[in-house]
């Protein structure tokens, strides 16, 4: 069968690589730094570069395909995935980190298509599903092929990330690169990657991130949730300073679960695919089925870490991504 789809992501695999080339380059010069929503929502020179250096390397090969970037959604461009290819960037996801030099930065890229996609239950790659480990390059994972082994609603998260093909996240100081194909497993630098079999969330390390919402009332429900789980008691918590990184780490088995509220769809589109194929869990804030669109994302190792996360957290819900589309919910 013809693989549509290895032709782009093979392409998104060395444009991250030379945009991880130029986002090195560049801390060792002086950054002008420029903010945005706010005077804590940073952005660079490089961050701009970095995107349309992606954009137009694509655009070059693949002139049809359509394109949601960080960068381009903050100058007016619509944040929109259609049927039609998309390619979803964040040029530097860690623009605080790489603003100060703290040695965590990646670029990431996601591939949809096929928005309205579905398959039936038990084929397609998402929580719960049974998994025989990760695979190697170009092996098919064997796969559940009855119905979902688990109860009630379980089976709807998996819709979400059907939206994903690819997922490239180059962490670009660590030269780590990974990846993943929907149904093929996830790598870093080409080994297959394994979320951690621990269950009981006592013995975890939890991932998440303060965010650049300074609102008080915002903030007290950071810390009222960092509270709740800190105490579960949990082993720790930890912050990368990049989404698409803490959920790699948990998509490498080095911490059982990350959660946020507030990130966006370029910062969890490839990530949210390369934790899936790892064989972990994807869900919403509140327990019900992970959007990317909607901001708010627990990523765990499994589904008990995921909803006892969701249980201790206080919710809110940030301005869609899709807010400002045609036909998106108000
Ligand atoms: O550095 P960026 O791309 O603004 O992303 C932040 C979250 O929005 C860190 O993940
Ligand atoms: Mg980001
Ligand atoms: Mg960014």
């Amino acid at each position: 069968m013809t693989d549509l789809w290895q032709d782009a992501m093979d392409h998104a695999v060395s444009a991250a690589r030379g945009a991880g080339q130029v986002v090195r380059e560049a801390l060792l010069e002086d950054r002008m730094v420029m903010v945005k929503s706010s005077s804590v929502d940073l952005v660079t020179q490089t961050d701009q570069k970095v995107e349309q250096l992606i954009i137009q390397s694509v655009k070059e090969k693949f002139p049809t395909h359509r394109f949601i970037g960080e960068e381009s959604v903050a100058a007016g461009e619509p944040c929109v995935l259609s049927d039609e290819p998309t390619w979803i960037i964040d040029p530097i996801d860690g623009t605080t980190n790489f603003v100060h030099r703290f040695p965590f930065v990646a670029v990431s890229i996601g591939f949809s298509v096929n928005k309205q996609r579905a398959e039936p239950a038990g084929r397609a790659s998402g929580p719960g599903q049974q998994r025989a480990g990760p695979a190697g390059p170009g092996q098919q994972l064997s796969r559940a092929s009855g119905p979902s082994q688990r109860a009630g609603p379980a089976a709807e998260p998996l819709l979400a990330f059907l939206q994903v093909e690819f997922g490239v996240v180059y962490s670009c100081l660590e030269d780590k690169m990974f990846t993943a194909r929907r149904g093929r497993g996830s790598f870093c630098n080409g080994d297959p990657l394994q979320v951690s079999e621990q269950k009981a969330i006592q013995q975890s390390i939890i991932a998440t991130e303060f965010g650049s919402d300074r609102d008080p009332e915002v903030v007290d429900k950071i810390f009222s949730s960092l509270r709740n789980i800190l105490c579960i008691p949990v082993h720790g918590i930890r912050s990368a300073g990049t989404a698409a990184i803490n959920m790699c780490l948990v998509a490498s088995g080095c911490v059982e679960a990350y959660y946020e509220i507030g990130m966006h769809v370029w910062d969890l589109a490839a990530a949210s695919l390369i934790v899936s194929e790892a064989g972990g869990v994807l869900m919403d804030v509140e327990g019900g089925p992970f959007d990317l669109m909607s901001r708010r994302v627990i990523a765990a190792n499994n589904r008990t870490i995921a909803e006892r996360i969701s249980g201790e957290i206080q919710a809110y819900a940030p301005a869609r991504d899709d807010a400002a589309a045609p036909g998106a919910d108000p």
